[in-house]
């Protein structure tokens, strides 16, 4: 299999290196299209796959084409797309907030595959919602199933507009877990411990309690009430968090992201 990816930042690279990692492309087979400078020196140092800076006609050779820049980079690498793109090759995108029917209007192409992964992909921990035209055959889509899944795990979603609730909980989510993780430090350091210290303390704390959601048998209530003593610390900060509705706050910041995804993809 040929694959190119145009735009190798975290997501790109993350995609690419997943496939390597599998051995699901050769690095002859493996096209990476990078406009800055830096980053395509930095590729090119790394040996991870052919590195050019434009798209140009060697992207007619792929099987697949990844399209991993920012959404608003889009535009900017559109005409150029169109004009190398052959009628058999599969579009991979994976860039937030823009629709099948919008990058099959702007490439004149329909042959699209859209997923939103998340940065653990990098370590090949990642999940990726996505979807397809319904013009992509079975073989295709499995054949990106695959590729998908050296990335981490896959849910196929057949309604494309719930891609928006995915990019606000998983793809967004990770920023959610380090927000939290920033703040118990934090406190950590108000309470007097060493940034250090208090950073050992939670990210151990936040892994084994992960652990325990995954291994335990018991509902996250459950588990919720194996720490809380009646009348201990963990109901007196418990009692704070209501009181300050910080679920209904997370779960509406959430919501935001979903507003903020769909907005996007009708811009
Ligand atoms: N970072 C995240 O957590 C997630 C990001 N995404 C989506 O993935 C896409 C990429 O995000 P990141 O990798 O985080 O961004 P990034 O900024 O790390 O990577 C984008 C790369 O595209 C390059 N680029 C821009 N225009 C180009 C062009 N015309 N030709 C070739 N290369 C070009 C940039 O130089 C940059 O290296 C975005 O569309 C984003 O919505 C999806 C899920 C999660
Ligand atoms: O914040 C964003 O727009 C992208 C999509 C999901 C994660 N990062």
């Amino acid at each position: 299999m040929k694959i190119a990816i145009v735009g190798c930042g975290n997501m790109g690279m993350a995609f690419a290196k997943s496939f390597l990692q599998y051995d699901l492309v050769k690095k002859d087979n493996l096209l990476l299209i990078e406009k800055s400078i830096e980053r395509s020196e930095a590729l090119k140092a790394e040996k991870t796959g052919v590195v050019v800076d434009t798209i140009s006609s060697r992207i007619s050779d792929a099987d697949l084409i990844i399209l991993s820049v920012k959404p608003q980079d889009f535009s900017a690498l559109q005409d150029a797309l169109r004009e190398a793109i052959q009628p058999q090759q599969v579009i991979l995108s994976i860039m937030a907030g823009i629709p099948i029917s919008a990058i099959q209007e702007k490439l004149n192409h329909r042959l699209v595959i859209r997923a939103m992964p998340n940065t653990p992909a990098m370590l090949g921990m990642g999940i990726t919602g996505f979807t397809a035209a319904k013009e992509v055959d079975l073989t295709n889509l499995r054949k990106v199933e695959n590729l998908i899944n050296a990335t981490g795990r896959s849910i196929f979603l057949e309604d494309e507009s719930m891609l928006d609730a995915v990019t606000a909980l998983s793809g967004s989510g990770p920023a959610y877990f380090y927000y939290l993780v920033k703040a118990m430090v934090e406190a950590g350091k108000q309470m007097g411990f060493d940034e250090s210290v208090a950073s050992l303390l939670v990210k151990q704390t936040m892994l084994g309690a992960f652990h325990l959601i995954n291994t335990a048998d018991k509902s996250l209530d459950d588990l919720i009430k194996a720490v809380a003593s009646k009348g201990g610390t963990t109901e007196a900060a418990l009692k704070r968090f209501e009181e300050g509705e910080l679920a209904d706050t997370l779960i509406a910041g959430i919501k935001a992201a979903q507003v903020r995804a769909t907005e996007l993809s009708k811009s």
